[in-house]
């Protein structure tokens, strides 16, 4: 028998909670031991929660986490945030427990130190809940791929801003309205703003990029915008021109080292993560040998996470009956990871300009001096996003091609800066063309 310490019983540890309870036989055979669930640690333990005093009996609940941590083989860490949950994180490795987390924010944060911590004890510290909930993408990156050369990770992980987009392109929703919905749906997390302004989904992929390239990515490393400034226009604007907008996480090798980033982008709907709807996840992986993979699924939510959780905890209490380990933090490439502003990508601009001869030569101009080239120019005066601009301007829907975001930052800062430019409404990034 194996005794089991639950941290947190929110939307993902009362699921976990049930499914150790409901699935104890299943889980136990497949284990090769009982796995028993020792206790709960909550900040309330008199609160009310679904399953708890039925499934769960509520003498389980404690609010002293320490004192479970210390008796346990295996601890699950499902409190999110950085203290305590870092703290008794590295108790239970001092004490000898392997533990299983869905905590990508501390790992993005400080991975290295608990990696290094749990390698020094010799036990497990498994994260597969952490990216991209559902998914198995942490073992298919790590153990899968370990003998092919990856390239490029190309994803949406964050549930909430994939629901929230969707909502917005496919009902007209609000932002903030389809963001309530998110939230009651257990998608998000505690502090929202970690899901639309992209934080979640940098820490994913920081831990991607970490994994893939066999090189340390931290959060900071991570260029970051979430989609708090995506409008209806932009939506709009995108379906227009055969777009959707998608939260992407990019982690890409080039000949120059890694780099990481996340941002709203248009997608051509032609695009498999154009059709990746709802809450659902995707990852696409590119590697040398094995070409494209692409990963879908369920990105978050109670059961869907619980899933990746108890699929690690079955992993690491296999692991400890045997006396074995699970594989180590691998960062031996320890590549450069490259400054934001080297990466490649095209932009869609949106300008309000004044509507005379010679405006288009003008702003052509302006991108020609920072050697970005134009794909396509749109006007047309009659689309959502062009109607009821002020008199004598018109809108532009400029499109580049690739060239390194530093020039395309600088165009951009140039074309403000000109008369017949009058506003730059948008700018997004078009990437999977
Ligand atoms: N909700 C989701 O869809 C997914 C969540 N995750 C991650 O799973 C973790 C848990 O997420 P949720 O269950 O959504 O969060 P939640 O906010 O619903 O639950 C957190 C639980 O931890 C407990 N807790 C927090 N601080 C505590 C403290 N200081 N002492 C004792 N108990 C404490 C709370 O009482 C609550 O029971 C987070 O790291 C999150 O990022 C990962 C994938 C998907
Ligand atoms: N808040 C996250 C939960 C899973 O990691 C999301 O929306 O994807
Ligand atoms: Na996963």
């Amino acid at each position: 028998m194996l005794r089991v310490a639950l941290l947190g019983c929110g939307v993902v540890g009362t699921q976990v909670a049930q499914r150790l309870i409901e699935h104890a036989d299943d889980l136990g055979a497949r284990a090769g031991a009982r796995l028993e669930l020792a206790g709960i640690a909550v900040r309330d333990a008199a609160r009310p929660r679904d399953g708890v005093g039925t499934v769960v009996p509520r003498e389980l609940l404690t609010e002293d986490a320490e004192s479970l941590v210390d008796g346990a083989d295996l601890v699950v860490e499902l409190m999110g945030g950085i203290e305590p949950a870092r703290a008794l994180i590295h108790r239970a490795i001092a004490g000898g427990a392997s533990v299983v987390t869905a905590n990508k924010a501390l790992l993005a944060a400080h991975g290295p130190e608990l990696f290094e911590a749990a390698d020094a004890a010799g036990v497990d510290l498994s994260f597969e809940a952490a990216v991209a909930g559902a998914i198995p993408i942490v073992r298919p990156v790590r153990e899968s791929l370990a003998g092919d050369h990856v390239r490029r990770v190309l994803g949406i992980v964050n549930g909430t801003t994939n629901y929230v987009l969707d909502q917005m392109t496919t009902h007209g929703l609000d932002l903030e309205e389809a963001l309530k919905e998110a939230q009651t749906l257990g998608y998000a997390e505690a502090d929202p703003t970690a899901d639309v302004e992209g934080h979640d989904a940098a820490a994913k992929a920081a831990i991607l990029a970490s994994l893939a390239f066999h090189t340390r990515v931290s959060l900071a490393q991570v260029a970051c915008e979430g989609i708090s400034g995506v409008t209806a226009a932009d939506v709009a604007a995108a379906q227009q021109t055969g777009h959707v907008v998608k939260l992407l996480a990019i982690a890409e090798q080039t000949a120059e080292g890694v780099s990481a980033r996340v941002h709203p982008a248009l997608v051509p709907v032609a695009h498999p993560l154009a059709a990746v709807r709802g809450a659902f996840n995707a990852v696409f992986v590119e590697a040398d040998d094995a070409g494209p993979l692409m990963f879908y699924g369920q990105g978050a939510g109670g059961r869907p996470t619980s899933s990746a959780v108890l699929g690690d905890l079955v992993s690491a209490a296999r692991d400890r009956l045997v006396g074995g380990r699970g594989p180590r933090e691998s960062a031996y490439a320890s590549l450069p990871v490259l400054p934001h502003d080297a990466a490649v990508t095209r932009y869609q601009v949106r300008l309000v300009v004044a509507d005379r001869p010679g405006v288009l030569a003008q702003v052509a101009q302006v991108l020609a001096d920072h050697g970005v080239s134009i794909d396509t120019v749109r006007q047309a005066p009659d689309e959502p996003y062009a109607v009821g601009v002020a008199e004598g301007t018109a809108v532009l829907l400029l499109t580049t091609h690739a060239a390194r975001e530093a020039s395309l930052a600088a165009t951009v800062t140039a074309l403000r800066g000109i008369e017949p430019v009058r506003e730059i409404t948008s700018v997004l990034r078009v990437e999977g063309a």
